[in-house]
């Protein structure tokens, strides 16, 4: 369907409740977006819909706000209560992301429409068979989990009043292993359901996921970029090998060159971590988010980045990397790999970090897939962004895909633009992974790109979508020597050091293993007295950048840097040592045994009770 031939229609012209338009007005949406505007009426008239748009398009609200419009109706008329619409997704955060905007729209509809989400909010079976219980009219989860429930039997969720099922980011569902459990779930749907397929690409699984339960399906292929315009959303790189990379960070951080909230992306967990102890010796305040770590403690940092406790979030989205688009292999093995992380998180496919202004690509994405991803955690709705890719010369063929992409995407040119550059640009093998050697063609490849990015920037420039950050070297060398000191002293030592300390605090605040600690109250003591980690010292003339360091060109507008972080020392009003103990622990998104939004721990009775 073309988007030319289709009148934009308006939130008030959708046919929607009134209370659901006073819902959409209090979030400050003024008009619908494109995929919002075409999928709701055909939604609202019950059709099968695949409803395929690019990342950070308002997919959300296109199938929830038919969602509780259909509620709305069926209550006038209906005698008892009962689940009456199933919402799959594959993750626990876009579970309860999806439950978030759900209920955001139906804040106005008082307890009219009832959300349940059983995957993200808890792992506690009871507790997920009490909400089941409720019979609420919404439920969301993984595909998993709600099939234990149904199997469980009818008592515990009767899913035959089941009138729509949507299956969002649909795409990832077979990816993460759930093909299985979703065609069993099925059966347990009644024969005639309405059936939506949300998903930013129309991948071999939503074709097979829509021959299992979709009926005389329509299907939504906006003909909209992938990505937002360029006006909304720019593109730049910094040419950097890796030992560069540091220095331009926290140059850049320091200075204020980047400023907002910003995603860092890397391309492994352990360089999560790296970049973290970096930057924390700079006194730069940031958290991380890995498919590694706890679900809670995932969607804890999620919603304290939302909530602007940090400014900074180091991510990375290693899924993407094993296997970008997925293979059979992976498909089978997904449930046993979540041993090595967690299957049912990634951190750059749906999940709505907001208000980013910049994505940071500290390492170039493997695929031109995996950075449309990336980027699209900025300039979500209306918003305006920035993507900054840090470029090593083995990064330039990826970085060549991406740009050919970019100039399909707006409908530019897509022939190379010099005279030696190569014939065809695919990317080659991701020059990251570890024990990459290049082939010779690839190489070749290297040495050509190298030769017009490098060589002569300016001439590449002029014509590029992703425009080269004006930015010089010898600008930033003043930071390279406490820039090389600092990264050589996040260690992998350091970082496993990180990494256990992080575990042992998850172990001691776990919920769970209250119980278990009360019995056993020595493995208590040995873990509370087990050898100290050892971290990296802070130094605290690091968090200042004094005046000789400052780059003659930058030195009237960096004179005082603004500190990075909520949580940045500098001169902030003094308190007491036991209220910063408490600010301290209650920003710690490693100090939460349950998923709690908003609901601060109380430290001091924590402490009370460990004692
Ligand atoms: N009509 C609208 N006007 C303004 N902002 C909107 C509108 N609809 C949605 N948004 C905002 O746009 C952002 C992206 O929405 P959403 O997460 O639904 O996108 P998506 O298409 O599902 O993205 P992804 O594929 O990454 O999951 C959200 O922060 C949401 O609040």
């Amino acid at each position: 369907m073309s988007s030319t031939q289709q009148k934009t229609l308006q939130f008030h012209e959708l046919e929607l409740d009134q209370r659901i338009l006073k819902a959409i007005a209090a979030l400050g949406w003024s008009q619908p977006t494109l995929i919002q505007s075409t999928a709701i009426p055909l939604l609202l008239e019950g059709k099968d819909v695949v409803v395929r748009a690019r990342t950070g398009s308002g997919k959300t609200a296109a199938y929830a706000l038919p969602l509780i419009q259909k509620i709305l109706n069926s209550k006038l008329n209906a005698s008892e209560q009962c689940v009456s619409a199933l919402v799959l997704a594959p993750t626990k955060e876009l579970c309860r992301q999806s439950r978030q905007v759900i209920e955001q729209l139906a804040e106005s509809c008082g307890k009219v429409v009832r959300v349940a989400d059983i995957a993200g909010s808890t792992n506690d079976v009871a507790t997920q068979r009490h909400a089941l219980a409720e019979r609420p009219d919404i439920v969301i989860s993984t595909p998993a989990k709600i099939l234990a429930h149904a199997e469980a039997g009818k008592n515990v969720v009767d899913l035959r009043h089941i009138e729509t099922l949507v299956v969002d980011e649909a795409d990832l569902i077979f990816a993460f292993g759930y093909e299985q459990d979703f065609k069993r779930l099925i059966k347990h749907l009644p024969a005639i359901y309405q059936a939506v397929l949300v998903s930013a690409t129309i991948s071999d699984d939503v074709v097979r996921m829509k021959g299992l339960c979709l009926h005389d399906a329509i299907t939504l292929k906006l003909e909209e970029p992938d990505l937002v315009s360029l006006e909304q959303l720019t593109h730049q790189r910094i040419l950097a090998e890796e030992n560069d990379k540091p220095a331009i960070l926290v140059a850049l951080l320091k200075l204020t060159l980047i400023q907002g909230k910003s995603i860092i992306f890397v391309n492994n967990v352990d360089r999560c971590y790296k970049v973290r102890l970096f930057l924390e010796q700079f006194g730069i305040r940031v958290c991380v988010l890995n498919s590694e770590l706890p679900a809670n403690i995932r969607i804890h940092t999620i919603s304290q980045f939302n909530r602007g406790s940090y400014d900074i979030i180091i991510a990375s989205d290693e899924h993407m990397l094993e296997k970008p688009g997925g293979s059979n292999k992976r498909k089978a093995n997904a449930k046993s790999k979540s041993k090595k992380g967690d299957i049912e998180s990634s951190a750059s496919r749906g999940i709505d970090f907001q208000g980013v202004n910049n994505v940071i690509n500290f390492d170039f994405p493997c695929d031109v897939t995996s950075y449309i991803h990336r980027a699209g955690r900025t300039a979500r709705g209306n918003n305006k962004g920035s993507v900054l890719s840090f470029v090593s010369v083995k990064e330039l063929p990826l970085n060549e895909a991406v740009e050919q992409k970019l100039r399909r995407c707006f409908a530019r040119e897509t022939l190379p633009k010099w005279d030696d550059a190569p014939a065809k640009s695919k990317p080659i093998a991701n020059p990251n992974a570890e024990e990459t050697t290049l082939s010779k063609a690839d190489t070749k490849l290297v040495e050509q790109l190298r030769r017009n990015y490098v060589e002569r920037p300016k001439k590449a420039d002029s014509n590029d979508m992703i425009k080269l950050y004006q930015f010089k070297l010898e600008e930033v060398e003043a930071f390279r020597y406490r820039a090389q000191d600092c990264w050589r002293a996040a260690t992998r030592v350091a970082v496993h050091d990180t990494r256990l300390k992080e575990i042992k605090t998850e172990i001691l605040n776990s919920e769970k293993l209250k119980g278990f600690f009360e019995e056993n109250k020595r493995d208590l003591q040995a873990l509370r007295h087990d050898k100290p980690t050892r971290t990296i010292k802070q130094q605290s003339h690091l968090s200042h950048v004094p005046d000789y360091i400052l780059p003659k060109a930058l030195k009237r507008v960096a004179v005082n840097p603004r500190p990075t972080g909520a949580g940045s020392s500098a001169k902030q009003p003094r308190m007491s040592a036991g209220k910063a103990a408490f600010q301290r622990q209650s920003n710690d998104p490693l100090m939460v045994s349950e998923v709690d939004y908003g609901k601060r721990r109380n430290f001091t009775q924590r402490k009370k009770k460990t004692k």
